[in-house]
């Protein structure tokens, strides 16, 4: 009876759209706690704090070339005089200020980047310059005239004080560390990376450098999560892979669920007769979110909480384990760093190859981008079975075929999500 009872829960779940589940976890991830870490560690770390300019960018008159920094006015006479010979009356390396004015008749060399002295308003670059020595004056002289404000650039060209120039969630890379190295942060103020842990469950697993044993494998998804997680932006914590024992798998879950942010587990989420973390969710230990999605792969993709934290349930079959993280660990990860677009980026592209295979459910199926005359075609991995695992490694797009009663054609404008950071 009780049997039954177990297979009737098992079998009839409730399918939610992706959206949906989505939608469910959205509210779970929060921007969480920071920390300060020096600049040179933040590349790849989300802003927790805006950031706003505390001066001008640049904040002095600043000589765009190496040459004279003159008045403009001086030059008016080029074209009558063949040359205009102007006193050179100072030398500013850059990183030094000049206390010499530049008045009527008088000229200093500058360096690019210095700061122009008072009363110039031009700087004439080198090359358009020749210099002669009269009773122990250098002079520079001058052929072309020289338009006010040349070669200066002015205070607060690039940035105005206050100006809020990265706000947080921003992740930091090399132009935000620019900005940030620019304007004196040296100790950032970042999100703390959320702690995921992260256990596969399966009787059959082996660790990795365990040599094969009959009917048994070596333990992939473990990997690949936290190699996902690393690229969401999470730390992953790799715990020990547990056998198929439902005790043994709850005193786990409830361990990791303490100590962690969030726990992704990966098998035993289908009908089968050792599929524990379906049967762990379906308990009163946790709060089961949902256990069927209506997509392929990764169909039983499973969430559930307990304590206000997460337990994602993806599925064993390598391609449902890939797919369940991209599109519902991931966003969860960004979310808690602030990032206002947690989802995978979404581009349109002409299906490149017929897709044959029907389907009641949304596919993500992997696949490769290409351009081809300013056209992005998505081309779908030939074996793309949710059991497979080696064209993970070959896609860096997720091909979104919606329900479809028949073929859907090559040529058919289709969804893509891209994958590995893509910036195709
Ligand atoms: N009667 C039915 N059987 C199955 C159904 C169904 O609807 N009815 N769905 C199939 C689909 S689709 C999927 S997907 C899988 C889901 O299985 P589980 O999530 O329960 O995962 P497991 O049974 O534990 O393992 C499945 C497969 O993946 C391998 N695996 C597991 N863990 C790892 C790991 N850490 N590293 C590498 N490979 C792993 C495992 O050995 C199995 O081969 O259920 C179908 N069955
Ligand atoms: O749930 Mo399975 O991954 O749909 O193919
Ligand atoms: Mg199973």
């Amino acid at each position: 009876m009780k049997q039954m009872k177990d297979d009737y829960d098992k079998f009839h779940r409730k399918p939610l759209q992706v959206r949906s589940a989505q939608e469910l976890l959205a509210p779970f991830g929060k921007p969480g706690l920071t920390e300060r870490i020096p600049l040179q560690d933040s590349h790849g770390r989300y802003l927790a704090v805006p950031v706003h300019a505390p001066h001008p960018f640049p904040r002095f008159r600043r000589s765009g070339m190496d040459g004279y920094a003159i008045r403009s006015s001086d030059t008016e006479a080029c074209g009558t005089e063949p040359v205009i010979w102007l006193n050179v009356i100072d030398e500013i390396p850059c990183g030094s200020v000049s206390d010499k004015p530049i008045s009527a008749g008088t000229a200093a060399r500058i360096m690019t980047g210095a700061q122009v002295p008072e009363g110039a308003d031009a700087v004439v670059m080198l090359e358009m310059t020749e210099l002669r020595e009269t009773d122990g004056q250098t002079q520079v002289g001058l052929k072309r005239r020289i338009e006010t404000g040349k070669n200066i650039t002015p205070i607060g060209f690039e940035v105005q004080e206050g100006e809020v120039l990265l706000r947080p969630g921003r992740q930091i890379q090399a132009g935000e560390i620019s900005v940030l190295a620019s304007f004196g942060v040296h100790q950032v103020t970042v999100y703390r990376k959320p702690r995921i842990a992260i256990f596969s469950t399966g009787s059959e697993l082996l660790t990795v450098d365990e040599p094969l044993q009959p009917g048994k494998i070596r333990n992939s998804n473990t990997y690949m999560l936290a190699s996902q997680v690393r690229a969401a932006g999470g730390e992953p914590f790799i715990l020990e892979a547990v056998m198929d024992d439902l005790s043994l798998a709850q005193s786990k879950v409830e361990e990791a669920m303490q100590e962690y942010d969030a726990v992704v587990t990966s098998g035993g989420v289908s009908v089968g007769d050792y599929d524990i973390m379906g049967d762990l969710v379906r308990s009163d230990h946790v709060d089961m979110l949902y256990n069927k999605i209506a997509m392929r792969p990764g169909s039983v993709t499973t969430a559930a909480v307990k304590d206000g934290k997460l337990l994602f349930a993806l599925s064993g079959n390598p391609g449902a384990c890939f797919v369940g993280f991209e599109l519902f660990v991931r966003p969860f990860i960004q979310r808690t760093l602030g990032s206002d677009k947690p989802y995978l980026t979404e581009w349109t592209a002409v299906l490149d190859q017929d897709y044959t295979k029907v389907n009641a459910f949304t596919r993500y199926v992997r696949g490769r981008v290409e351009v081809r005359d300013g056209m992005v075609y998505a081309i779908p991995a030939k074996v793309d079975e949710s059991s497979v695992m080696v064209t993970i490694k070959d896609s860096d797009c997720l091909i979104v075929i919606p329900p479809a009663k028949g073929v859907t054609p090559a040529g058919d404008k289709v969804k893509i999500l891209l994958l590995k950071g893509s910036t195709l």
